[in-house]
């Protein structure tokens, strides 16, 4: 058994235990009604209509309840995914030194890298970030008042040869089933289902392919350590494995979700916390790994444009329920995460509470 670079090691009260119980799991959301939604043919609109009521409910119960939930029968072509986890299996399996080929620093902030820290500790995982508009603009400052605007584009690697391709295919999966959630998750505020489309015209949202190898040491290092999106969804692809954990709103346990076949697990973002001024909470997760099998996953990140401000909604505050977060740039708070995952910090990274009222 090899040592582990203490660089891995959790403090004592993050270390995973390695048996989890799987009770009371997140809820599991099917969304077959989205698929005969017509409301160009009266009679099945009306029907179609009281089965997309009762999808809004469960998914309000669950965002309240869970901020994480699972979905089957989302509409995403099977072939779609089996395509992009080969491309990334392929990926992942060349030497390190290919790899790096493509490698992100501080400049070129999307493509392979395998040094990241989250919470100032190593996460036991590698990565590879695909941005979805290219390119994607963001702030060139971080001072308030400055307009200018830096493009971010994609690395490809030389092989696999069809990675591109699929991600670009994979991602308009992804776009297509976070706008019908965004749909769902607005109506379920009380809100227009398109209200939270203008965010989206210039969206920062990205794509990220992981491995997790196997750990010599799973009671001490994590895959991932605990974290909070940032964005205002995440839809995740996880393969049979399992690792991921969401820590219950309950009763503060850390719960194992299950991996369920061609399901994605959706999670609400900080950005959706703060919109719905905290009645949806971005829940914290982590990642176990295990000593014996590799583990691959694509979360994907539904993100505003860079100029989104973001705060509380108006529709959802008044006197009795005020505002509890200032206005903040989406922008200069996703370049500053962006930065700061690459290296060890004097301080904590910058979090929503920072603006909070
Ligand atoms: O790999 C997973 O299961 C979760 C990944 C995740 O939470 C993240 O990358 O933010
Ligand atoms: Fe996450």
């Amino acid at each position: 058994m090899g040592e582990v670079d203490p660089a891995f090691i959790q403090d004592v009260e993050h270390r995973p235990k390695l048996a989890v119980s799987q009770a009371e799991g997140i809820p599991l959301i099917d969304l077959t009604a989205l698929a005969g939604y017509s409301t160009s043919d009266g009679a099945v609109a009306a029907s179609a209509a009281a089965a997309i009521e009762g999808l809004v409910a469960e998914i309000g119960e669950a965002c309240k309840k869970w901020g994480f939930f699972t979905v089957v029968n989302h509409g995403v072509a099977a072939e779609k995914r089996e395509r992009i986890e080969r491309e990334a299996r392929e990926f992942f399996g060349q030497d390190l030194e290919e790899k790096k080929k493509v490698r992100k620093d501080e400049r070129k902030v999307m493509g392979y890298y395998e040094m990241e820290h989250t919470k100032n500790v190593r996460d036991w995982r590698e990565v590879f970030d695909i941005t979805v508009q290219e390119p994607t603009l963001v702030p060139a400052s971080l001072k308030d008042g400055e307009e200018a605007v830096i493009e971010w584009t994609n690395q490809w690697p030389e092989y696999p040869p069809g990675l591109r391709e699929a991600c670009e295919e994979y991602t308009q999966e992804m776009e297509k089933l976070a706008y019908k959630l965004m749909g769902l998750i607005a109506q379920s505020l009380g809100l227009p289902a398109n209200r939270f489309g203008e965010f989206f015209k210039d969206q920062t949202s990205y794509l990220r392919l992981v491995r997790y190898p196997p750990c010599p040491a799973p009671h001490l290092a994590l895959g991932l350590g605990r974290h909070n999106d940032s964005g205002a969804l995440a839809i995740l692809a996880q393969d049979d494995v399992g690792g991921l954990e969401v820590k219950r709103k309950s009763d503060g346990e850390w719960v194992l979700v299950k991996p369920i076949p061609d399901a994605f697990i959706i999670n609400v973002g900080c950005v959706m916390q703060v919109w719905s001024n905290d009645m949806y909470e971005s829940v914290e997760h982590r990642v176990m790994v295990n000593t014996e099998k590799e583990r691959f996953s694509i979360p994907f990140f539904f993100n505003p444009s860079h100029y989104t401000m973001v705060q509380p909604l108006k529709e959802l505050t008044d006197e009795h329920n005020p505002p509890k977060y200032r206005p903040y740039s989406w922008g200069r708070f996703y370049v500053i995460r962006k930065g700061g995952n690459f290296k060890k910090l004097d301080v904590e990274n910058i979090q929503i509470h920072h603006f909070r009222i």
